[in-house]
């Protein structure tokens, strides 16, 4: 029970870029998880996800707090953890984009934090044009439902994907 926000990306290479790490997490611990999240969607998708290390990316991804640079300031600590720009179509270079609230603790490993992966996982989704979806087991539903080990994408967020890039 997916939706669509409009437009997708139509290069078969798509690349994107992770700017900075929080205090918490070391940048190349950052950049292994959100390679995974990328993995999660390339899997089901004809598209490649390439990162470049310098100069501008379809996907630019950092963490900011509050007031990041764009019209969507983030609210401190809980409440939105990140946000992500679809693939709208109008050329807009914050198309895709994703940022991070700086002002949450991300983890990558233990249970009780915001985990890193899974909140990369759903926004990347959002960036490749994916909307919310009702199915509350959906990596696209629109609550954090917490960490699972060796996580799989669940068959809405498949059907979803694919009915986009199919
Ligand atoms: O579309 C929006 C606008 C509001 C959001 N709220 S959030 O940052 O607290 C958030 C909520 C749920 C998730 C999520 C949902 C399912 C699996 C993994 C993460 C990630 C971020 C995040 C988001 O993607
Ligand atoms: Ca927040
Ligand atoms: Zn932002
Ligand atoms: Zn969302």
């Amino acid at each position: 029970r997916f939706s669509h926000s409009g437009g997708r990306w139509e290069e078969r290479k798509i690349t994107y870029r992770v700017l900075n790490a929080p205090p918490e997490l070391n940048y190349d611990v950052v950049r292994e998880a959100i390679r995974r999240a990328f993995n999660v969607w390339q899997t089901f998708i004809p598209r490649d996800f390439v990162e470049v290390a310098s100069g501008q990316a379809d996907i630019m991804m950092k963490f900011g707090e509050y007031h990041h640079g764009d019209p969507y300031p983030f609210d401190g600590p809980s409440g939105t953890l990140a946000h992500a720009f679809g693939p709208f179509g109008y050329g807009d270079p914050i198309e895709g984009d994703v940022h991070f609230d700086d002002s949450e603790t991300f983890s990558v490993r233990t249970f009780d934090d915001i985990n890193l992966f899974l909140v990369a996982a759903h926004e990347i989704g959002h960036s490749l044009g994916l909307g919310h979806s009702q199915d509350s087991t959906a990596l696209m539903a629109p609550f954090y439902s917490g960490y699972q080990p060796n996580f799989e994408l669940p068959y809405d967020d498949i059907l979803g994907i694919q009915t986009l890039y199919g």
